[in-house]
């Protein structure tokens, strides 16, 4: 067996891979799988001030011939009070850390959720959602690099420990330079994760006529294998880009192979989100396996042997 563990911002995970946020991870009987799974951590869905019911379904689906997935789920969540008890009550003696995803509609909710989790004292790790989306009639803060500097003058102060954010795919260089530029003023942003569905895709039946998903005329984020080159190159740009922060490398894991590349381009930790999904907890063991399985063959001992030791030509 190879060493799969890893650190993320200060906290210790048996194995780097964990859920991507928004799957198996709503309530706490879904939290309970994660707990119970061989994931290393689990991160909650994200917070909202006020709980949502999202938008009308169908708001996923899985697409053909494994692909990937198209989701408009429109951060449906139990409010963020939940997901505080839930961590208040987190038994952090546990080998696998607790992550918290909040995703305010404005600053001002940002703050105040932040503010409730630094003055509950707990060990739990927070990850900003910069990059839903499916909110009709909110763009994604993450395509907003003003807006995005704004807020985190505002939140990592008040966080004041490591905190990472969860960013939108970018497909400019200069948008990964502008970017780092922005994080690189937090020194508590300890990681960035990369990347959230790709979003506002289409996907439509051929012979229906009709788009797959309801809500927005049928545009949703894409996620699953047809992102992994994206999430790649947006886990690498940052890897490159972010001296002494790390990576969460998302997007296109369905097996230990695509979990390797991620390590490859940068990534720390792991997250799935598609295959979780459409395999269930289970997916956690099968890809540990195969990861460790790759590294064997490979004559890698610990994930540090190849982290971001991607080749250029
Ligand atoms: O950040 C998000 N990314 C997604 O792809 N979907 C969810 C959502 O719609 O709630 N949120």
């Amino acid at each position: 067996m190879a060493d799969i563990s890893t650190t993320l911002a200060g906290v210790k995970l048996p194995n780097l891979l964990f859920n991507a946020s928004g799957v198996c991870c709503q309530t706490e009987a879904d939290l309970k799988l994660m707990v119970e799974s061989e994931s290393g951590a689990l991160i909650t869905k994200s917070a909202t001030v006020e709980q949502r019911d999202g938008n009308p379904a169908p708001r996923y689906t899985p697409l053909p011939n494994g692909i990937g997935s198209i989701n408009s789920m429109g951060l449906p969540n139990e409010g963020y009070e939940y997901y505080l008890e839930y961590a208040k009550k987190y038994d952090y003696n546990s080998e696998k850390p607790l992550f918290i995803s909040l995703s305010g509609l404005s600053l001002d909710d940002n703050v105040k959720m932040c503010k409730a989790f630094v003055d509950a004292k707990l060990p739990c790790v927070l990850e900003i959602n910069y990059s839903c989306p499916n909110v009709p009639g909110k763009p994604q803060m993450g395509y907003d690099m003003e807006a995005m500097e704004k807020s985190l003058s505002v939140l990592a102060p008040l966080i004041k420990k490591p905190f990472g954010i969860k960013l939108p795919p970018y497909f400019d260089i200069a948008h990964f330079d502008q970017a780092a530029a922005v994080f690189n003023k937090f020194d508590n942003l300890a990681f960035v994760t990369c990347i959230n569905s790709v979003g506002n895709g289409l996907a439509i039946d051929f012979v229906t006529e009709q788009a797959l998903i309801k809500p927005k005329d049928g545009f949703g984020g894409l996620g699953g294998l047809m992102v992994l080159n994206t999430a790649l190159a947006n886990v690498n740009a940052f890897h490159r880009r972010l001296p002494g922060k790390q990576i969460v490398g998302v997007g296109g894991v369905v097996s230990g192979k695509e979990a390797f590349l991620h390590v490859l381009a940068g990534a720390s930790a792991v997250q799935i989100g598609t295959m979780l999904k459409e395999e269930g907890p289970g997916v956690f063991a099968r890809i540990a396996k195969e990861l460790s399985d790759i590294m064997v063959a490979k004559g890698y001992k610990t994930l540090e042997d190849f982290r971001g030791k991607v080749k250029t030509l």
